[in-house]
């Protein structure tokens, strides 16, 4: 991209670039597969300040990103660091870096707070949550909506206006008109700081993240990119960034297991699901279970804690019938699945067992060394944790590498 950019920028026939990609998809990011090979020997900032922002975003001639498909972490940001973006309205777009234990290290942190604002900017970061094209011109972050077949025309012209100064020549990396006073930024971002402490507690990127946001808003943007640079490679290199990029990669080889998936194998029957704690995880899965006609034992440490556990299901449950999703005949029906237990006692002929208790190893090691007495040798373990090593909850176990990581979301 560097050899070409420069070119076009030599070149005089060249008036304007715009940049998009194959087959309908703009860019899904950098290449994740690269980051096992450790970090290149590059001075800090030398692809994010030096190329995209000296090179790029601050050329003579301007530049339009043509987005179809996807444009996720890398793609979007080099989409951002253009002066326009033209793109479908089903196009995806978004900054999914913290779900790879790592931050958005070409610009991201600075360029979509400017353009989308700083709440929205922080929620797609923090969430890795990736929107529409619809919905990112809403925001800002897309300047016109297209269809596939007007998009690389659209985005010449567009282009062409700038270059005439029919349309606006914005730099991303240079505006404030989305950025908030700087009492409400603090309150903003003290806000997703107890948040992400509340949400991430045992991780360290998401509070690397917002640190990196708000230094560029306080010291102004090119401090924020070079701490965005430096955090970027730290990050790469922690093991919480190597456990996540390889759970990205074993996800998708499920699909892929020779003499498993071609061998025509059925999977076996669950009926009866037991869950360990009936907070709002426990309770979201029991509902979640319930809604589809499996068994489901609830069990809690006191009566009082079963009590507001099965409440939250009943009003779960209630929530889908004030929507018009259930009758309320299949309301008492669900509930009907639902069983609320003090000890293990019916757990014997569980098929799963979903643990679902609060972030703490040795509580999981005890429950699991427990569920090891009382459940059958083909019963599937598995814990809702979110950040613990599987391995250690399962220390206290017979077999330690029973243990299955399950998680939900809606
Ligand atoms: C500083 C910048 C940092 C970054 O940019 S970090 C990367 C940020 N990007 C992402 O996190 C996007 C990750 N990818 C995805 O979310 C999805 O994938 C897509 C939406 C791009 C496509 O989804 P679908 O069409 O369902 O296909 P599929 O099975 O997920 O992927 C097809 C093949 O493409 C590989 N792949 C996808 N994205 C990347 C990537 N960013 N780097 C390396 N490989 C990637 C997969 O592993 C798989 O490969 P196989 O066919 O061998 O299983």
């Amino acid at each position: 991209m560097k050899r070409d950019y420069e070119e076009a920028l030599r070149r005089s026939d060249v008036k304007a670039i715009v940049l998009t990609g194959a087959k309908g998809r703009f860019s899904g990011g950098f290449d994740i597969n690269a980051f096992q090979n450790g970090p290149k020997n590059e001075k800090p900032g030398s692809l994010s300040i030096d190329f995209l922002t000296d090179i790029v975003e601050d050329a003579q001639k301007p530049s339009v990103a043509a987005i179809d498909g996807i444009a996720l972490g890398g793609g979007l940001e080099v989409a951002m660091v253009c002066h326009a973006r033209v793109s479908t309205s089903s196009a995806q777009l978004g900054l999914p870096e913290l779900q790879l234990g790592i931050i958005p290290g070409m610009g991201g942190t600075q360029r979509l707070p400017r353009l989308v604002g700083l709440p929205k900017a922080l929620e797609m970061m923090l969430m890795s949550k990736s929107i529409k094209g619809v919905d990112a011109h809403r925001f800002g972050l897309i300047d016109a909506i297209v269809s596939a077949n007007e998009l690389i025309n659209t985005a010449c012209f567009w282009a062409l206006e700038i270059v005439e100064d029919k349309r606006p020549w914005f730099r991303s990396l240079h505006r404030t008109d989305k950025l908030p006073a700087l009492e409400e930024v603090k309150k903003i971002i003290n806000f997703a700081r107890v948040q992400a402490q509340k949400q991430s507690a045992n991780v360290q990127h998401p509070l690397v993240c917002i640190d990196v946001i708000d230094e560029g808003i306080i010291s102004g943007p090119r401090a924020g990119l070079m701490k965005e640079s430096l955090s970027a490679k730290m990050l790469e290199m922690s093991q919480t960034s190597k456990s996540l990029r390889h759970v990205f990669f074993a996800q998708r080889a499920t699909s892929k297991i020779p003499n498993i998936i071609n061998l025509g194998l059925t999977p076996r029957r669950i009926q009866k699901v037991a869950i360990v704690g009936g907070g709002l995880m426990g309770s979201g899965i029991a509902t979640a279970l319930i809604a589809n006609n499996f068994l489901v034992i609830l069990k809690e440490v006191n009566e009082h804690f079963l009590d507001a556990g099965i409440s939250r299901i009943k009003a779960n449950l209630q929530s889908f019938v004030k929507k018009g999703e259930m009758t309320k005949g299949d309301y008492e029906k669900k509930l009907s699945l639902l069983s609320g237990v003090l000890d293990y006692e019916q757990f014997r002929d569980a098929d799963v067992v979903i643990e679902a208790v609060l972030e703490d190893v040795s509580l999981k090691q005890k429950i699991f060394a427990d569920l090891d007495k009382y459940c059958h040798s083909n019963c599937i373990f598995a814990t809702n944790t979110s950040t613990i090593d599987l391995q250690l909850i399962g220390q206290k176990t017979s077999c330690q590498n029973r243990i299955a990581g399950a998680h939900f979301f809606r």
